[in-house]
């Protein structure tokens, strides 16, 4: 039997990587769990939830603007934890600077790596770094998880030898049908894990058609995250039985943009939206499923609202998730203000249109792509 360790950090990671993990511990392997620190204000909570308590915790300094300090801090640090956990396999997920480094410390150590989520491409510079942080891993890793074809037509094209490829699905939606699923049993209940303020306010506004809004992305921040709010404000405007809730990321550059959008907003409108904090799991799972449709720049969010036939608005000039544009369930509307507007007032119009982007299946997968995950591991 092999042993593995899941060198995860950032809350996509996390939350992507917890069935699998479950899964194998449950079948009885050895698993350990590296937490790289990255996100650092959101992982512990997620941990408990999933019930994946790390064996390995980096703390990293103060968080520094260079993201060469960032990978050369992450890489020692990882490399530590691999050579005293010597594990047989490393995995990782998706694309973020703990994933390289985690593979490039399990190359170092001649330890087989396995990429979750591979073969995602834009094609372009954006996003930035994590485009090339995921070309990077594909030159690494012995196993690459695509959660579709079109991503593991991707690899295939690059180069990568055709039987280490392997379509899966996407895990995050095993983590968004196992919490759904849980939430339906009423093994917890969502709301409890909703801030009060965002509680009352679903209350007030039970009947009301809800846009579900985030943007943190990079290549969002300042202007574009300005337009998105200003978009948002003209339908507030225009649909007076419209409520908006967006959840802010906690990045100070992102909360400023936020508030400096929103304040000429006049008090009748502002009654109508709600600013949270970043939501907890199982209420975002819970909101996603409770709204109209969905305004995000958040690759899981347009996986999760896909499997739930949520329409989505992609608030990105590119996207790796073509899948979704394809199949008809989301719309790339970028930041333009007017542009959003108008995308999101056909889904207020339209019946017909919001019915067309309603998916009956997700293209990102059917919840049981870590069970083929663990499959391959197990008998390759
Ligand atoms: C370039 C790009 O697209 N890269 C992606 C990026 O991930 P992302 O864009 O999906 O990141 P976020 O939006 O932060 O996280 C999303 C998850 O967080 C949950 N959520 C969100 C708000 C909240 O208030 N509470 C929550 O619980 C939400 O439901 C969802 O599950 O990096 C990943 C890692 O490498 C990659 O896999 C992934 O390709």
């Amino acid at each position: 039997m092999r042993t593995y360790l899941a060198c995860v950090g950032t809350r996509p990671e996390i939350i992507k990587i917890a069935v699998l993990y479950r899964l194998l511990r449950e079948q009885g392997h050895h698993v350990q769990l590296l937490h790289t620190g990255q996100h650092e204000e959101v992982a512990q909570v997620l941990y408990r939830f999933f019930g994946m308590p790390p064996d390995y915790q980096i703390e990293l300094p103060r968080r520094s603007p260079l993201l060469g300090n960032l990978t050369a801090t992450l890489l020692e640090r990882i490399d530590k934890v691999v050579e005293e956990a010597d594990p047989d396999v490393v995995l990782v997920q998706g694309d973020t600077t703990s994933a390289f480094t985690g593979a490039l410390a399990g190359y170092y150590h001649n330890i087989s790596v396995a990429h979750i989520e591979a073969g995602l491409r834009t094609g372009e510079h954006e996003p930035f770094p994590e485009e090339k942080n995921r070309e990077l891993i594909g030159r690494l890793a012995h196993w690459h998880f695509a959660p579709t074809a079109q991503a593991q037509a991707n690899l295939i094209r690059e180069g990568i030898e055709p039987d280490r490829i392997f379509m899966v699905g996407n895990t995050v939606i095993d983590a968004a049908l196992w919490v759904r699923e849980r939430i339906s049993q009423g093994l917890f209940d969502p709301r409890l894990a909703m801030p009060r303020q965002l509680r009352s306010f679903l209350a007030q506004y039970s009947q009301n058609r809800l846009m579900l809004v985030t943007a943190h992305r990079r290549e969002n921040w300042g202007q574009p995250i300005r337009d998105i709010a200003a978009a948002v404000v003209k339908l507030l405007n225009a649909y007076p039985e419209l409520v908006v809730v967006w959840p802010v990321h906690p990045n100070p550059s992102v909360q400023d943009d936020v508030s400096t959008g929103f304040a000429g907003l006049a008090a009748q409108a502002r009654s109508r939206l709600c600013l949270t904090q970043p939501l907890d799991y199982p209420a975002m799972i819970a909101l996603l499923a409770r709204c109209y449709f969905s305004l995000t720049d958040s690759g899981g969010i347009q996986e999760e609202a896909s499997a739930l036939a949520r329409p989505v608005l992609i608030a990105r000039h590119s996207t790796e998730r073509q899948e979704l544009v394809q199949a008809g369930g989301a719309c790339l509307v970028g930041t333009d203000t007017q542009r959003i507007v108008d995308e999101a007032a056909k889904l207020l119009d339209d019946e017909a249109t919001y019915r067309r982007m309603q998916l009956p299946a997700s293209p990102f997968g059917d919840g049981q792509a870590a069970e083929r995950i663990s499959k391959v591991l197990i008998t390759t």
